[in-house]
């Protein structure tokens, strides 16, 4: 391959303008860096590392890889209707035709909200199976006819059971999908901006919320069922959208190329990165992804067919799967993956959320403007701390936007915990402490909006390899769902006992994050999804090592690198 004819210059990395009259040999110790359509491939003068990337970082990377963000976008509706679940049945819960219609107290409340988290529970493990049977999209679209099912029970209610049943069934839909959406963008992005692609989920969801609780907020005067009937409605539409757009969808190249299907993965992969088919066969970056994604599709079949003797697609073959998420090579992968949704869960968020008004009570706060601050308020703090977190999130990195938003989050929780216990019995007289505790769950939000929100739906989809990596997010959205169930158990009872004391713990909690954050979790950002095995080089055997470069050879990925790795006048 030689320097004209692909589009490509090549150049040493650290000084891109001398490589045409500097000495040639001298080069060849610098990284050399090829590159085309804004995108580069930096080979380091080993001649076999190497990094790439089809653009820059941040938001100028979103839309230099506009087709992709769209992708991306569309199916995060998925998240937007969980987010507007969230945001509108704290709404239709108090509605007055609601109330006299089902005069239900706060056990059946509970339960309500109980019901649509242990269907999401469902879901997501359901969905893990159902990701790599048929596929993603697909996947994605029966998720979708499944959580309009439950939206028509919810919206047409005629007696208490309806909505129960539409709780349990919308649930299991919104919890499939809340595992998908983030499965997919993972498998689709750019290695650069895959960060903040997949913060779109978390973009959705709190823009769902805000968007459910306003709704409900203006339609609860309106006379009638229809003041619930139709916002619980609404959310049909965007659930039809995305099963019938979801068709249009790119397959995941990823995957494709397990299912063998190579042809077609390049072709899906040439299109999300914007190449046209004349492209295909001299691009450099296309070729080395796919080469990757084969790589580990082989790795795959090759320990898994040491390992046993099973076929793939039977009952045995999925239950090893599982299994396999708690063995000695993933397990670091799966305890990382589970413990990030707990402790976005046990950073207290959902507490603020479903407990904030009576939170605020505590911290004297009265009337109808207490269900405004808390829920209406803390979604729009939300929907505003994530957009730094989607231009950040790659060029900071996850580990310091988790440790940052851990400390601050952990110093808020403290803060309130001590005002709370010092005040507690007279905040009428303490109005300014009062309103610092106030303020420091708007700080809390802000730094979680920015961190766990957002990094929870992200690093899940990152850590584990193909072979386990639909089980591996399914089981961590398990957990998301799980822990936040228990945190709507548990809060009323520890409020009860001590306001101060459940500060206390979710300061504890968040502050266990920062340790973990630091010392456990590994940096994911700008490390393709097939490296990321290197990340944890360390739990890997030395035989898979050895193995993994021996595929690379067979197949061809160094030969690819190695075509880059000595400057153009020595070729
Ligand atoms: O990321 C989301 C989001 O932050 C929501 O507000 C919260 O209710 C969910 O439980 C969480 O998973």
């Amino acid at each position: 391959m030689g320097l004209h004819g692909t589009g490509y210059a090549v150049v040493p990395a650290d000084d891109v303008g001398s490589v045409l009259d500097a000495n040639a040999s001298s080069q060849a110790l610098l990284p050399r860096e090829a590159r085309l359509h804004g995108g580069t491939l930096v080979v380091h003068p080993d001649g076999h590392s190497y990094t790439y990337s089809y653009g820059p970082k941040g938001l100028s990377g979103l839309l230099h890889n506009y087709y992709a963000l769209g992708c991306a976008v569309f199916v995060s509706i998925g998240g937007l209707l969980f987010g507007y679940d969230q945001g509108v049945i704290a709404n239709v819960l108090v509605m007055k035709d609601f109330t006299e219609r089902w005069p239900i107290g706060a056990w059946e409340k509970g339960v309500m909200t109980a019901l649509l988290e242990l269907g999401a529970l469902i879901g997501a493990l359901a969905a893990g199976v159902l990701a790599d049977r048929v596929s993603r999209r697909k996947a994605i679209v029966l998720a979708c006819v499944v959580f309009c099912i439950g939206s028509a029970f919810q919206c047409g209610a005629e007696r208490l059971a309806h909505l129960v049943v539409g709780r349990a069934i919308g649930g299991l839909g919104v919890g499939a999908l809340s595992m998908l959406a983030p499965l997919y963008m993972a498998e689709i992005s750019p290695p650069e901006v895959r960060g903040s692609l997949m913060a779109l989920e978390q973009f959705s969801i709190v823009l769902g919320a805000v968007l459910g609780f306003w709704t409900g907020f203006f339609t609860r005067n309106v006379p009638g069922p229809n003041s619930w009937r139709v916002p619980l409605g609404i959310q049909l539409g965007p659930g039809i959208l995305l099963a019938v757009g979801c068709w249009f969808l790119p397959p995941s190249p990823r995957l494709l190329v397990m299912q063998g299907r190579t042809e077609e993965a390049l072709h899906a992969l040439a299109k999300l990165r914007l190449r046209t088919p004349d492209e295909i066969p001299t691009d450099p970056l296309l070729k080395v992804e796919l080469l990757e994604m084969q790589v580990e599709a082989q790795l795959v079949a090759q320990t898994i067919g040491l390992e046993d003797d099973v076929k793939t697609g039977t009952l045995h073959a999925e239950a090893l799967t599982w299994a396999r998420l708690f063995g000695r090579k993933y397990r670091r992968r799966t305890f990382i993956g589970v413990m990030m949704m707990f402790f976005q869960q046990w950073s207290g968020i959902n507490a603020l959320l479903y407990y904030g008004p009576t939170l605020m009570r505590e911290l004297g706060l009265q009337g109808e403007s207490v269900t405004l601050v808390v829920s209406g308020g803390i979604g729009i703090v939300q929907f505003f701390a994530v957009l730094p977190a989607i231009v950040f999130i790659d060029r900071l990195g996850r580990k310091p936007l988790l440790r940052g938003g851990s400390a601050v989050m952990a110093l808020s929780h403290f803060c309130i915990a001590t005002l709370v216990w010092l005040y507690d019995d007279d905040w009428q007289s303490h109005w300014f402490a009062a309103w610092t505790s106030v303020g420091c769950v708007y700080i809390f939000t802000a730094a979680y909006g920015m961190s766990y929100g957002p990094i929870g739906w992200v690093l899940p989809s990152e850590v584990f390899p193909l072979s386990v990596r639909s089980k591996g997010v399914s089981l961590s959205t398990a957990s998301n769902w799980f822990n936040n169930f228990l945190i709507g158990l548990v809060t009323p009872e520890l409020m009860e006992s001590s306001a101060s004391g459940t500060f206390l713990t979710f300061s504890t909690a968040c502050f266990v994050g920062y340790l973990w954050s630091t010392y456990i979790v590994p940096e994911t950002a700008n490390v393709s999804l097939e490296d990321i095995d290197a990340v944890f080089g360390s739990s890997a055997g030395r035989e898979d090592v050895e193995l993994k470069a021996q595929i690379e050879r067979d197949l061809g990925l160094h030969e690819v690198i190695g075509q880059w790795s000595v400057p153009a006048g020595l070729r």
